[in-house]
C-alpha cells in the first residue's frame, strides 16, 4: 500500500504536485494517468525518497521510504530505463544492488531469466537498446522480491512483444498481492493492464476509480437507432433521465437508457429496429475530456 497524504511539491516558482491524497492498494494494477508534465515522475520519486514533498508525506506500507531497514525488498522501482552505469555489463548491474541488500548472485541469474535478458547479462548496458534497458531496470525493481511495485511508462521503448509481456507481468504481480503503481500518458495502454486508475492534470488529483467508471462518468455510452418511426420511438422512450435526438428522419439517438430497454420497448410497441449500436467513447476520447479543464485552467505560479 502507498499513501500520499496532502502531498505538494514545489519546484522554484512552480507546483509540480498539490494537494495529493491518494491510497494504492495492493492485489491490483493501478493505473496512473496525466498528460506530459502533470507530475507523475514527480509523484512516483517521492515514494522512494528522490524527492522530497514541499508538505505533506508519503508512506509505504505504513513508513517513509527511509525509515524501512532494506527498502529493496520493500519497493521495486522502475524509475528512469536507462538508470545503469553504461560501462557495466547487465549482471554487474544487478550484482551491486543486490549486494547492498544481503541478496546472491542466484537472485540476479533468477531475475535476468524473469525479463529475458539471461543471454546477453554480460554485455555492458550502454550498448543495450531502449527496449533491453527498460527490461534491466524491471529486473532491478524486482531484485528484492518486493511488495510495492513502482514503474514509470515501463512499456516506452517495448516491441508489441515487450509490452505484451509487461502487461502480463504487472497483472501476474498484482494477483500475487502486490501493489502495482503505474504510469502512462497513453490512457488506452494503461486501460489493456490496468483495473483501477488515478488521474492527475497540472498536479491535482482528477479521477481516483476503475477504468469501466471513469469511461461511464466522462462520457456515457449512447445507444443509436435506425428505425422508420423515430418519432414514436422517442415519445414512448421519454423519461427523466434519458435524452433523445432524431438528427435524421430515420434515426434517433439516446442517452441515459441502455441498449437493451431501447430495443425491448421497441419490441414491445411492434416497432422494427434496422440498426441498435450502443456507442462508447474511446478510453483516450475521456481521459482528454477529463484533463482538458486541468490543462485549461494552469495552476499557475506559487500564490501561497
Ligand atoms: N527537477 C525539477 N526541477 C524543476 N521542475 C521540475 C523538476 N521535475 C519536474 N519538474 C516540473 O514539474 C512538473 C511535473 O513534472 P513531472 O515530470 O512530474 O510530470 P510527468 O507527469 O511525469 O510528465 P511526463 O509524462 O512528461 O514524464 C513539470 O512542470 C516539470 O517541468
Amino acid at each position: 500500500m502507498i499513501e500520499f497524504e496532502d502531498v505538494s511539491k514545489r519546484y522554484g516558482e512552480r507546483w509540480a504536485v498539490q494537494d495529493l491524497t491518494l491510497t494504492v492498494r495492493p492485489g491490483r494494477v493501478t493505473g496512473f494517468l496525466g498528460p506530459n508534465g502533470s507530475g507523475k515522475s514527480t509523484s512516483m520519486r517521492m515514494v522512494v525518497g528522490l524527492d522530497a514533498p514541499t508538505s505533506g508525506r508519503v508512506l509505504v506500507r505504513g513508513r517513509r521510504y527511509a525509515e524501512h531497514a532494506a527498502p529493496l525488498t520493500e519497493v521495486g522501482a522502475l524509475l528512469e530505463a536507462r538508470g545503469a552505469h553504461p560501462g557495466r555489463t547487465a549482471r554487474a548491474h544487478l550484482l551491486a544492488l543486490a549486494v547492498t541488500h544481503g541478496l546472491g548472485r542466484r537472485r540476479v541469474d533468477e531475475v535476468l531469466a524473469e525479463v529475458g535478458l539471461t543471454e546477453v547479462g554480460g554485455r555492458r548496458t550502454g550498448a543495450f537498446s531502449l527496449g533491453m534497458s527498460q527490461r534491466l531496470g524491471i529486473a532491478a525493481a524486482l531484485l528484492g522480491d518486493p511488495a510495492v511495485l513502482l514503474l514509470d511508462e515501463p512499456v516506452n521503448g517495448l516491441d508489441p512483444d515487450g509490452v505484451v509481456w509487461v502487461r502480463g507481468l504487472l497483472r501476474r504481480l498484482a494477483a500475487e498481492g502486490r501493489t502495482v503503481f503505474v504510469s502512462s500518458h497513453l490512457m488506452g495502454e494503461l486501460a489493456a493492464t490496468a483495473e483501477h486508475v488515478v488521474v492527475i492534470g497540472r498536479g491535482r488529483l482528477v479521477a481516483d476509480t476503475s477504468v469501466a467508471q471513469l469511461v461511464d462518468s466522462v462520457a456515457p455510452a449512447t445507444v443509436r437507432v435506425r428505425t422508420a418511426d423515430p418519432d414514436r420511438l422517442r415519445d414512448l422512450l421519454a423519461r427523466p433521465g434519458a435524452t433523445l435526438r432524431t438528427p435524421a428522419p430515420d434515426e434517433l439517438v439516446v442517452e441515459g437508457l441502455p441498449a437493451a430497454e431501447v430495443g425491448e420497448v421497441a419490441r414491445r410497441h411492434g416497432i422494427g429496429l434496422r440498426e441498435l449500436v450502443e456507442e462508447r467513447p474511446s478510453l483516450e476520447d475521456a481521459f482528454l475530456a477529463l484533463t482538458r479543464d486541468a490543462v485549461e485552467f494552469d495552476a499557475g505560479p506559487v500564490t501561497r
